[in-house]
This record gives C-alpha cells, sequence and structure tokens, in this order.
C-alpha cells in the first residue's frame, strides 16, 4: 500500500503557499512609490487585466474611462503608468528624452538574412536610432517628397476611374477597403518604385493586408509580457509547430511581411524597375558615403520593412476618418466643398491638385487635424521606459527605473482642458478659431503622429496622399456613408496597436455641374 501524505501536511502546504502568494503580491502592490498611483487593484498586482483589455479591441476606449475614473495618472499593471497630463510630454517624449522606447517594441523586430534586427521603428536604444536614421532621415522629408507626387497622382488617377465606375452603378463601396489599396499602391510605389496594384486587382494583394492585421493582433496582446514572446514566436521552434495551424500561423506574419519586402527589394537591386530614373525612397536612402558603404542590405531591408508596416495602414485609417467625419456632419461637409468650389473656380486647383494647392485650403486642413484629433490611427500606450536611477516625473512623484510609463494618443486627443468641453464632436473650426497659445497647447496635445524624438518619420508622405487625394475626390464626387446595413450602421473600432475601422460603406454620386 502506498503510504499516504498526512493531511496535516497537505494543509500546511496549501497555508503556506497562499501566505507566500499573498506576500508576494502585496510586496507588488504596495512597490514604493508605485503603491500611491491609483488605479484598479488587480492591475496593481497582475498583468492579466492589461492583457485582457488589449485583448479586447477596445484599450482606447478603456484607457479613456481609466482616467475619468482615476485622475491624470493610472496604475495599469504591476509597472506600467498611464499618464494624461499633456504636461508630461516633453519630458517622456521630448527630443533628447531619456525615456527609451519599452519591450513592447521588440515584438516589432524582424528577421533579416543576416539574422534578427530592430527596425528604425522598433529600436529601443535612442543611440542606435541616432544612427540608424542619419542616412534616410532625408527621404523623408517634404522637398524629396514633393519630388514623388507623380507616382502619388498615378495612384489617384486609378481611384478616380473607379470611383467614376462605382458612380455610374450607382451602388455602395467599400470605401474603407478603397483606401486602404490605395495607400498600399502608393507606398509601394514611392518605396520600390512598383506599384503592386491593390487598386487594379481590388483586392488584397499576396494577403499582405491580412498579414500585418494578424501580426499586429499578436504584437499587441503579447507585447503586454513581452517575455512571452520568447516562448512564442520568438523561437524557431513554435513557429515550425505552428505553421501546420492556419489560423495561429495568421499571427505569426512577420516572416511574410519581410519576405513581401525582401522580393520587391530583390526586384528593385535587379534593377527590374525603373527606380534611379523616377528616385523612389530606396534610391534615396544614403547608403553610400565618401565611397564607403554606410548602409547594408539587411538594414535597408529594415528601412523597406518599416515602410510596409507603418505607411499604409496608418494612412488608410486617417482617410477614412476623414471621409467618415465629414459624411457625419454634414455641416462641415457643406463648408468644406464651398471652400473647394471656391478655389476652383478661381483656378487654384488643378487636375491632379499639387500638395502646394490643398495646402491653401485652410478649411480643409483644418479637417484633417479634426479628423486625426477624433481618431488618432495608434490606440494603445506609446511605451517609454524609465531610465536608470529613476525621474522624478512631477514634484511629489518620483519613479523607479524601468517602469513603465505612457501615454495613449485618444487619451491626449480627448482632454477637454486643451480642446474644450465638445472634444467628442468634430469640429475643425476648432484648430482656425484657437488664438496662438490655445494652439500651441492643442498642438502639444497631439500625438497622433507621436512626439519628440520618435516622431513619425512617415507623417510627410501621409500628409501628402491626404492633402492631394481628398480634394482630388470631393470635387468630383459626392458621399453618402451608408454602413454595412445600408441605413447608417456605425462603423465598428478594433484597437490592436492601429485603431481599424470596418463598415465605412458609402454611396457615391458624381456631383452635378462637374465637369471635370
Ligand atoms: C496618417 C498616417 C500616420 C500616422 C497617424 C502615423 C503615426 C505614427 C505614430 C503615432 C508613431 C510613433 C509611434 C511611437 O512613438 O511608438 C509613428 C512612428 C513611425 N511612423 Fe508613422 N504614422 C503615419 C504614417 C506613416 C508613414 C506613411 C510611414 C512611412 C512610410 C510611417 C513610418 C513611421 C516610422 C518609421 C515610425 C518610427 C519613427 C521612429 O521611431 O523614429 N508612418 N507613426
Amino acid at each position: 500500500m502506498e503510504p499516504s501524505i498526512p493531511w496535516q501536511t497537505v494543509a500546511l502546504t496549501t497555508t503556506l503557499l497562499t501566505l507566500l502568494t499573498t506576500l508576494y503580491l502585496l510586496r507588488i502592490r504596495y512597490l514604493p512609490h508605485l503603491r500611491t498611483i491609483p488605479g484598479p487593484f488587480l492591475s496593481s498586482i497582475l498583468p492579466l487585466d492589461r492583457l485582457r483589455t488589449v485583448a479586447s479591441g477596445a484599450a482606447m476606449s478603456h484607457h479613456l474611462h481609466l482616467h475619468r475614473t482615476y485622475g491624470p495618472l493610472v496604475r495599469i499593471g504591476p509597472h506600467h503608468i498611464s499618464f494624461s497630463d499633456a504636461s508630461l510630454i516633453p519630458l517622456i517624449y521630448g527630443i533628447s528624452t531619456k525615456f527609451w522606447k519599452s519591450d513592447w517594441y521588440r515584438l516589432f523586430d524582424i528577421k533579416t538574412p543576416g539574422g534578427p534586427a530592430s527596425t528604425i521603428f522598433s529600436e529601443r536604444s535612442e543611440d542606435v536610432h541616432r544612427v540608424s536614421k542619419r542616412p534616410i532621415a532625408g527621404a523623408y522629408s517634404m522637398a524629396t517628397l514633393r519630388e514623388l507626387e507623380p507616382m502619388c497622382d498615378d495612384c489617384s488617377a486609378i481611384f478616380m476611374r473607379k470611383m467614376e465606375g462605382f458612380a455610374e452603378g450607382g451602388g455602395a463601396v467599400d470605401l474603407g477597403a478603397w483606401v486602404h489599396w490605395y495607400a498600399f499602391d502608393v507606398i509601394t510605389s514611392i518605396t520600390f518604385s512598383n506599384r503592386v496594384g491593390f487598386m487594379e486587382q481590388e483586392t488584397d494583394v499576396q494577403g499582405i493586408i491580412s498579414a500585418i492585421e494578424g501580426r499586429l493582433f499578436y504584437n499587441s496582446i503579447v507585447g503586454q509580457m513581452p517575455w512571452l514572446h520568447d516562448y512564442l514566436f520568438g523561437n524557431s521552434f513554435v513557429p515550425w509547430l505552428t505553421s501546420f495551424i492556419p489560423a495561429v500561423k495568421a499571427l505569426n506574419s512577420s516572416r511574410f511581411i519581410v519576405e513581401f519586402a525582401a522580393q520587391n527589394l530583390r526586384r528593385y537591386q535587379n534593377k527590374e524597375f525603373n527606380t534611379v530614373e523616377l528616385r523612389d525612397m530606396l534610391d534615396r536612402f544614403k547608403r553610400f558615403k565618401d565611397g564607403e558603404v554606410v548602409m547594408s542590405d539587411d538594414q535597408l531591408l529594415t528601412h523597406a520593412v518599416s515602410n510596409i508596416f507603418a505607411g499604409a495602414d496608418t494612412t488608410a485609417i486617417s482617410l477614412r476618418a476623414i471621409f467618415y467625419y465629414l459624411c457625419r456632419t454634414p455641416a462641415a461637409y457643406k463648408r468644406l466643398i464651398a471652400e473647394i468650389d471656391e478655389a476652383d473656380a478661381k483656378g487654384e486647383l488643378s487636375d491632379p491638385v499639387t500638395f502646394t494647392e490643398s495646402q491653401n485650403l485652410k478649411y480643409f486642413q483644418a479637417c484633417i487635424k479634426e479628423a486625426l484629433r477624433m481618431h488618432p490611427a495608434v490606440g494603445l500606450l506609446l511605451e517609454r521606459l524609465v531610465p536608470a536611477g529613476g525621474a522624478q516625473i512631477t514634484t511629489d512623484l518620483f519613479l523607479p527605473s524601468r517602469t513603465i510609463i505612457g501615454m495613449n494618443p485618444w487619451v491626449a486627443a480627448r482632454d477637454a482642458e486643451v480642446y474644450g468641453s465638445d472634444v467628442e464632436t468634430f469640429r475643425p473650426e476648432r484648430w482656425l478659431e484657437a488664438d496662438e497659445k490655445q494652439l500651441r497647447l492643442m498642438e502639444r496635445n497631439f500625438l497622433a503622429f507621436g512626439a519628440g524624438a520618435r516622431t513619425c518619420l512617415g507623417k510627410n508622405i501621409s500628409l501628402l496622399e491626404m492633402g492631394k487625394l481628398v480634394p482630388l475626390v470631393l470635387r468630383r464626387f459626392e458621399f453618402e456613408f451608408v454602413g454595412v446595413d445600408g441605413k447608417g450602421r456605425e462603423w465598428e473600432l478594433w484597437d490592436y496597436w492601429f485603431v481599424r475601422q470596418t463598415g465605412v460603406i458609402c454611396k457615391v454620386r458624381r456631383r452635378e455641374k462637374r465637369g471635370l
């Protein structure tokens, strides 16, 4: 007969384990300095609440709710602080900040033929980032991008042709999908001089859009506990094992995205595209200085991947927001059309509209700004790490080193003290009415493109795309939002880093009296 364990031993062990766990959790709850920061109790002891929030796909609403409940600083994890006080933006995100990107970004590193590598977006060390950015920054400058306007115009022409077809057919169009395809065609054109043809083929070519979606879903959730990544897709065994399960494989799409960029890069290097003549972005990344190679093929690949990963979804999301809010706000739509028509009548708009012309449309520029405020493309914390030795955050608050602190652009955008009590209303006028001081505050809170040292590198590309496409389209067509049910059903939002919208279905009609 097996000797049985006396019940006293079982009871004692259980009590001891419970006691130790409780003590451990209390120790975390009452960590020096962090203990005074309010927040949900469970969040302060376990990372599971953060995991659940992000997995729900509605983190932006949850973060807004937390700040309304607990105030400007909320403890959203044992070592995680979310802030809503915009006066902290310069300290956390400023140009010479000591707060570097957290390990959350590690999941965006990629595998190149030469081994694992960070991208300009995922690099954590500001020192490394500064060196990597130097040879490529010029390619993202507005002066450079203006030279790429013709590539943008080619894509706009296809977009217009397609809309013409829909207007003739009289049916509804998934405008959300079309601006996505448009943004992908532009980014592949200006990066590799190779328009992949999403609009012509009317589909997600090679499944790249779904691949990015899958990877963002994985990164957003697993990134809440980045060490988990090493036991999941961060090693080579699990990806191999899950390659037999299609639903799981779809989440490990990083390799696929890199291969998409690598394929284009190979064709580019084999001079299959007319890249040098067109002077696309790859051609402008300075690979040589004084005859010396300053950028390897692998580095070039990381920059191409960055453009694909960061450059199309964001612009598509912002274009959807512009069209959606205009359709939902008839007064703003009407005022914008009046501005476009007036400029048109004065001969101030060419066909296609140039970037410079679009910048002179002041109300339109306010519409872009307001749409991006109402709907920032990124909806999770822009996480940063408190530097070694800790940091004095406010007069009353010191944070120990390696605490993670960040702000969600959605929280910054809905600060009623900065934008007024009507923060939930799409009102482009607020950008035109504000005095200089107020405008400075509004700009400081505007995190749609991030801020400071790690501000969006592709901001000019997207401003160029949006600036040129929207007036061109609205001059010739009118849109009515009908939603997926044809009766105006609201769009749906999914926050997995990018806050993607679905259900942007519109009826498109050719505008009366337009001879264009
Ligand atoms: C409306 C469109 C866009 C929005 C709203 C947007 C938003 C952002 C935000 C919020 C960040 C900062 C992320 C952080 O701090 O964690 C960022 C960074 C970045 N974005 Fe964009 N982006 C847009 C378009 C683009 C485009 C078109 C490209 C490239 C072609 C691009 C490339 C990048 C890169 C490379 C970074 C990392 C910059 C760095 O760390 O130095 N973005 N973007």
